[in-house]
């Protein structure tokens, strides 16, 4: 029953010199598993039933360059195809979520390379994971680090967080959402006013304010508490997790009466489960549920 409802996840010809780089990869299993090969950009652990990808790029503020969304797209697929991890957890360090792509590394790029190999095509990979991914961010995200912590499905925000989108000042537009989901979270004028002066930006609390992120921390707590909520998500039955992210994700593509359709469809065949059976019947029998993700 579920099986059918499975989408089997996109493989990108582009990631193809990467699966082999990572031929000897073996997904996460404990704190930075013995076995990964050496990751040059990213730090990687698991919490529980968390899988977190820490951005790992303290010079340039975590710029988001081409080596660093190899590494991300692996890792990412690995947990997302580990059934020991039920959420994911992406953060940056406490002075960048990430400062943007790398403009140093793009500043030479033409528009013929950028149409032939479709620039940026493998950098949106995340928004394939099937997983819930929560972004805890701290300090700057902007430019491409505001439209990564916009990938995912939940942001969690130091209070220092600073979310931008400055291409505009660099002659360029966003390429990876921010003329898009940012419509979608902050509403049109607000997000106008920061992608066409680049200058405009919203703090922790103005985001939240907004609806692009969901709860502020100081900053020494933002990971543990995304970490804290995505542990609680991964022991929910993961089926029911999935068709809730799926269901979401449609609101966004689709018109109103086909996204409540396709909701309830999703409704009557969560009644396939057995953890339908047991969480309803936890409720009855006055006792906490056990999924087992069936
Ligand atoms: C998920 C998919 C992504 C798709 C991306 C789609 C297209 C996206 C385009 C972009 O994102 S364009 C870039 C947008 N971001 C910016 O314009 C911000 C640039 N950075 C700054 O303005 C400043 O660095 C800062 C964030 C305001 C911090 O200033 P501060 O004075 O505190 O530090 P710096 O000395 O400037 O930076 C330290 C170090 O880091 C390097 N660096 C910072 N940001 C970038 C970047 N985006 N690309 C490359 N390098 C960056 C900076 O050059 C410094 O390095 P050194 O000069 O010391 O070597």
């Amino acid at each position: 029953m579920f099986a059918a409802l499975r989408q089997p996840l996109a493989r990108a010809s582009a990631v193809k010199p990467l699966a082999r780089a990572f031929s000897a990869y073996t997904p996460a299993q404990n704190a930075v598993a013995p076995t990964t090969p050496k990751l040059e950009f990213l730090l990687t652990e698991t919490r529980g039933r968390v899988g977190l990808v820490t951005l790992h790029r303290p010079k340039a503020l975590n710029a988001l360059c081409n080596g660093l969304f190899i590494e991300l797209n692996q890792v990412l697929k690995d947990f997302d195809d580990n059934q020991d991890i039920g959420a994911i957890v992406i953060t940056g360090s406490e002075r960048a979520f990430a400062a943007g792509a790398d403009i140093k590394e793009m500043k030479d790029r033409n528009f013929i390379e950028n149409y032939r190999e479709n620039f940026l095509g493998d950098w949106t990979k995340l928004t394939q994971i099937r997983k819930p991914v929560i972004a805890a961010v701290n300090g700057f995200a902007l430019g491409g680090g505001c439209e990564l912590a916009m990938m995912c499905d939940i942001i969690y925000a130091g209070d220092k967080a600073v979310f931008g989108q400055p291409e505009i000042k660099l002659g360029i537009l966003p390429g990876a959402g921010g003329t898009q989901r940012l419509v979608k979270a902050v509403g049109k004028s607000k997000a106008m006013e920061m992608c066409l002066t680049g200058s405009v930006n919203l703090t922790a609390e103005e985001a939240a304010r907004a609806g692009l992120v969901s709860k502020v921390f100081s900053p020494d707590q933002v990971v543990d508490e995304a970490v804290k909520t995505a542990e609680q998500i991964a022991n929910l039955s993961q089926p029911i997790v999935q068709m809730i992210k799926d269901a979401i994700n449609q609101s966004f593509e689709i018109p109103l009466s086909s996204g409540l359709t396709f909701e309830r469809r999703l409704f009557h065949a969560a009644f396939a489960s057995k953890d339908q059976k047991e969480g309803m019947g936890a409720f009855a029998e006055k006792r906490k549920a056990n999924f087992t993700h069936n």
